[in-house]
């Protein structure tokens, strides 16, 4: 039986204010433990509201996220960041590495927020982490000295860094060359066939179409799901 490592349930986002507006408008999802799913849609359909719950970043105002069949909604803040801090790793549109950083302080920042692992294998996995991403010689440089797609690796680096079970990633080649995120698509897809599960919001039909799902969302609902058949992408409308 496939384990179900994300779940939305009735997933609502509502903002209210003079006027109050849904972003996420009941959404019920499942995400495999391994699976890559690409959430696409309209700008403005609430496709980042959507990943930001999923990731734990926001809060629904109803419904509920499981993260490996633990309900997140009656968390205690501290335990909510616990969760978001070693189950979900983010990669943004922009690295948002921190500048004064090294690549490889810049990637141990997750491992030592945990605080879960020694310094010296810290260094060791951070080292393991650049090296299986092309950036080793880079370990030692700050962003800076790097180019937009190296960044963006050492970003993905760093999302790995506490072992998460899920990578939610928004835009993720969204400010990369076309070699750049040829080798960002690569390495998510190969996260994912590895058995994390990654969920990535984008633009770009070439990654949805290396996505095992496409979850298509208009005006904060789901409108269509994609699967990848054998080879061939196969429509299915959802209601
Ligand atoms: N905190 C907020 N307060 C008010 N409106 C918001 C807030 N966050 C998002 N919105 C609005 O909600 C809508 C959905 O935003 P969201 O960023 O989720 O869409 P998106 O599909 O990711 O768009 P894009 O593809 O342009 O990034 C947009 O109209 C946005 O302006």
């Amino acid at each position: 039986m496939t384990e179900v490592a994300l779940q939305a349930v009735e997933l609502v986002r509502r903002i209210e204010g003079a006027v109050s507006h849904t972003l996420v408008n009941g959404i019920d999802l499942a995400v495999s433990k391994g699976e890559f799913v690409a959430i696409t849609g309209p700008s403005g359909s609430g496709k980042s509201s959507l990943l930001y719950l999923l990731g734990l970043l926001d809060a629904p105002s109803e419904g509920e996220v499981m993260i490996c069949g633990q309900p997140t909604s009656k968390l205690s803040e501290s335990d909510r960041a616990d969760v978001r801090l070693t189950k979900c790793g983010f990669v943004f549109q922009f690295h948002f590495l921190l500048p004064e950083f090294t690549s490889l302080d810049n990637v141990l920042l997750p491992m030592r927020a945990a605080g879960r692992m020694a310094e010296a294998e810290m260094r060791e996995r951070g080292l393991a982490l650049l090296d299986s991403l092309g950036l080793a010689e880079h370990a030692n440089k700050r962003p800076n000295q790097l180019s937009g797609g190296q960044r963006q690796r050492v970003a993905i680096a760093r999302a790995l860094a506490n072992r998460p079970e899920i990578i939610v990633a928004d835009e993720p080649t969204g400010a990369l060359d076309t070699a750049s995120t040829e080798q960002v698509f690569s390495i998510l897809r190969n996260i994912a066939d590895k058995g994390q599960t990654v969920v990535v919001v984008t633009h770009d039909p070439a990654l949805a179409a290396r996505a095992d799902r496409r979850i298509h969302i208009v005006d904060g609902k789901i409108a269509e799901i994609t699967e990848r058949g054998r080879g061939e992408l196969v429509c299915e409308a959802v209601s």
